[in-house]
C-alpha cells in the first residue's frame, strides 16, 4: 500500500489564474471588453475580510475591473437590494458576489434571486441551478467547478466511476452531483441522515467531502486508491495545547488528512487545496459572464478542445 499523491490546489489554482489573465488580455485587445466583478460584503466578519481582501487582488491581477462595497453590518434588506440593481445596471460589471453569510434580519434567498441571472458568477440563481440540472449553459457555483477541474486533472476520463458525494448544500453538494453526473459518474448523494455513512463512502472511487463538520471522514471510509476530494474549511483549536489556550487556531478539512492519505490513491489538502480553485473559478465565471454579454466565446487559452472551460 503507497501512500496517496497529494493534489496540489494551489499550484493548479495559480496555473488556472495565469491563464486566465492571458484570456482577460486577449479579449481586452482584441474586443475592448474589460471583465468587471463587484463583490459586496455586508458586515465586519474578520475571515470574510480576509477572503473578500484576497478576491479583489486577484482579479485585478487577472487585468479585470474590480470593485468591493463593504456596507456596515445594519444595512437594510432594502438598501441592499438596491445597490444590487444598481450593479445589475451597470455596464462594467460582467459579475456580482454577495459574500454569504448575511446578517439574520436579511432574507438571502430575497437577495440571490435580485441579481441578473447573467452575472450571477457564483451560480446560485435559481436559473442558473436550474439550468445547470438540464444540461444548458450556466454559471456554475465556483467550489464545485474547481473540484471538477481537479478531478479531471488527477484522473483523466471519469466516465463510469463511482462519486459520492457527502453534503447536499446547494453551494456545493447538489451541483457538484449535477455536474458529475454530466461527467458520467454514477452519483451517489449522501448526508447527515445516510444510513451506514462510512459503508456508502467505502464504494466511492471518488469521495467528495462537503459536510462542514471537521475531520468526519475517516481514513477507513475510503476505498484503496480512491481519489478524495476535501471542500471542507473548519477553524479548530491550535494542535499545542499552550497555543490553544491563546486563542490559536489551526484549518483542517472534512477528512482526516494523515489517516486518509493511507488508503486514498491521491486526495486535497487543506489549505491548499479546493479553496484557491473556488477564487480561480469565481475569475474564471467573471470573465465567461463578461464574453457572453457580447456573444464572444470563450479565448481559448482558458477552454478545452470541446470549447468548455473543463
Ligand atoms: N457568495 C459567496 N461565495 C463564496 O464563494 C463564498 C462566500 N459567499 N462566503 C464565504 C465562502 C468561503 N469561501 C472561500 C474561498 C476560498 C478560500 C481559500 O482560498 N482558502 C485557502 C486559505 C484559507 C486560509 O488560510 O484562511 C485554502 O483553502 O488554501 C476559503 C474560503 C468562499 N465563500
Amino acid at each position: 500500500m503507497s501512500e496517496a499523491r497529494i493534489i496540489d490546489g494551489k499550484a493548479f489554482a495559480a496555473d488556472l489564474r495565469g491563464k486566465i489573465a492571458e484570456g482577460v488580455a486577449d479579449v481586452r485587445a482584441r474586443h475592448a471588453l474589460v471583465p468587471g466583478l463587484a463583490v459586496v460584503l455586508v458586515g465586519e466578519d474578520p475571515a470574510s475580510q480576509v477572503y473578500v481582501r484576497n478576491k479583489g487582488e486577484q482579479t485585478r491581477e487577472a487585468g479585470m475591473h474590480s470593485v468591493t462595497h463593504r456596507l456596515p453590518a445594519d444595512t437594510t434588506q432594502d438598501a441592499l437590494l438596491r445597490l444590487v440593481d444598481q450593479l445589475n445596471h451597470d455596464p462594467s460589471i460582467h459579475g456580482i458576489l454577495v459574500q454569504l453569510p448575511l446578517p439574520a434580519h436579511i432574507d438571502s434567498a430575497a437577495v440571490l434571486a435580485a441579481i441578473d441571472p447573467a452575472k450571477d458568477v457564483d451560480g446560485f440563481h435559481v436559473v442558473n441551478a436550474g439550468r445547470l440540472a438540464v444540461g444548458l449553459p450556466a454559471l456554475v457555483p465556483c467550489t464545485p467547478l474547481g473540484c471538477l477541474m481537479l478531478l479531471k486533472d488527477t484522473v483523466g476520463s471519469l466516465r463510469g466511476l463511482h462519486a459520492v458525494v457527502v453534503g447536499r448544500s446547494n453551494i456545493v453538494g447538489k451541483p457538484m452531483a449535477q455536474l458529475l453526473l454530466q461527467a458520467d459518474c454514477t452519483v451517489t448523494v449522501a448526508h447527515s441522515r445516510t444510513v451506514d455513512l462510512a459503508e456508502t463512502c467505502r464504494r466511492a472511487d471518488i469521495l467528495v467531502a462537503a459536510v462542514g463538520r471537521p475531520e468526519m471522514v475517516r481514513g477507513d471510509w475510503i476505498k484503496e486508491g480512491a481519489v478524495v476530494i476535501d471542500v471542507g474549511i473548519n477553524r479548530v483549536p491550535a494542535r499545542d495545547p499552550a497555543a490553544a489556550a491563546a486563542g490559536k487556531t489551526r484549518l483542517v478539512g472534512d477528512v482526516a488528512f494523515e489517516e486518509a492519505k493511507a488508503f486514498a490513491g491521491a486526495i486535497t489538502p487543506v489549505p491548499g487545496g479546493v479553496g484557491p480553485m473556488t477564487i480561480a473559478c469565481l475569475l474564471l465565471n467573471t470573465l465567461t459572464a463578461a464574453c457572453r454579454s457580447r456573444g464572444l466565446e470563450l479565448p481559448p487559452m482558458v477552454t478545452t478542445a470541446r470549447g468548455t472551460p473543463v
